[in-house]
């Protein structure tokens, strides 16, 4: 497949190495990642704010190997937090949670260690008045992320969770976690899974989102929509529509870069529209990801780091 073409590429050293020493490649990155720390994300924040936009904060960490590591992440957690709070942009804004960030695949020790610091991080986000939704990891991941979410909203019943309409098992969970007043986020999902457990043909996994929508539409769930797909997003409309729903149970969520004429469309017409604002070391892994999601923007990258200058 082309995408996994773009990835395996993107990864060689040669052009990852290139990636990070051009400032024409760095310009194109720019477009999607609020660069490495909370001084170049703030800004980008309060540019959207301005914009009658709301916005979620994503933190590209290094790959967690220890209890260090993950122990300095949630200290980055908590400085985003305060952050948000000294800026007074805590009510519009949201922490996208990565829980594999805390150490969440360290075996048992790591997932405890998790769990906790997710927790602090959960509190000390809900006492600044930002919402915290929790991101889903790789199919490994899911059944620990639910199990972890579940304590944490326990706690704190405004932290949400994604699902992936991807996996066959979303449906199932849907109906366990399509409570009144939960904040629940469905994406098509960004891994690659085993037939086994997914649904891997484009068309399968657009029906599979659809259904998980309309079960959402039709719950009391607070239905945070991220998608930058046209199809679905005039279907939540439909649905929103005829529903007849409250506007402050859904919103529109998107990454930052991706279609921005199109979030701004969907808060000019009134609705909640989010960004997702990544920043941090991690940045050359998402954006190979944006990438695969979007293969054409390869040959651009690919001539701003190794074209004419
Ligand atoms: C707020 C948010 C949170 C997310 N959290 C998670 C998570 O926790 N776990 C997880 O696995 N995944 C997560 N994702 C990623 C998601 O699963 C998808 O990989 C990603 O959003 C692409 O899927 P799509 O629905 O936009 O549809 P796609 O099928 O990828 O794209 C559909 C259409 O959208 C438009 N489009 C898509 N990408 C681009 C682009 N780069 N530039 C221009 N147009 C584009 C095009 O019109 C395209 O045809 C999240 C996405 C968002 C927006």
């Amino acid at each position: 497949m082309m995408s996994d073409l773009v990835t395996r590429w993107a990864q060689r050293d040669r052009v990852r190495e290139a990636a990070m020493s051009t400032s024409a490649a760095r310009d194109l990155v720019a477009r999607y990642v609020a660069g490495q720390d909370l001084d170049d994300l703030i800004p980008v924040l309060i540019s959207l704010i301005d914009k009658g936009l709301l916005v979620s904060v994503g933190y590209l960490g290094d790959h967690v190997n220890t209890l260090e590591q993950a122990a300095a992440n949630k200290d980055v957690y908590l400085t985003i937090v305060r952050r948000l709070s000294d800026e007074g942009i805590s009510s519009s804004s949201e922490l996208s949670l990565r829980l594999s960030r805390l150490g969440q695949r360290l075996g048992a020790e790591g997932r405890h260690f998790a769990l906790g610091a997710a927790r602090t991080i959960c509190r000390a986000a809900s006492n600044a008045g930002v919402l915290v939704t929790v991101d889903m990891g790789d199919y490994e991941l899911v059944e620990p992320t639910l199990r972890a979410w579940e304590q944490l909203h326990q706690d704190i019943p405004a932290v949400g969770v994604t699902v992936q309409a991807a996996l066959h098992r979303t449906q199932r969970d849907l109906s366990d976690l399509a409570m009144p007043g939960r904040r629940i986020r469905l994406c098509k999902g960004v891994f690659r899974e085993p037939k086994q457990v997914a649904f891997r043909n484009r068309h399968e996994i657009d029906l599979a989102f659809v259904r998980d929508l309309r079960m959402l539409m039709n719950s009391q769930v607070i239905a945070l929509v991220a998608s930058h797909d046209p199809r679905m997003i005039s279907i939540a409309e439909e649905l929103i529509r005829r529903t007849g729903r409250p506007p402050e149970s859904y919103e529109f969520q998107m990454l930052h870069g991706v279609r921005p004429m199109e979030q701004r469309r969907l808060a000019d017409v009134g609705y909640r529209s989010r960004v997702l604002v990544p920043f941090g070391p991690g940045w050359y892994d998402y954006y190979t990801q944006r990438l695969a999601e979007r293969p054409a923007n390869a040959a651009l990258f690919a001539r701003s780091l190794f074209g004419k200058r």
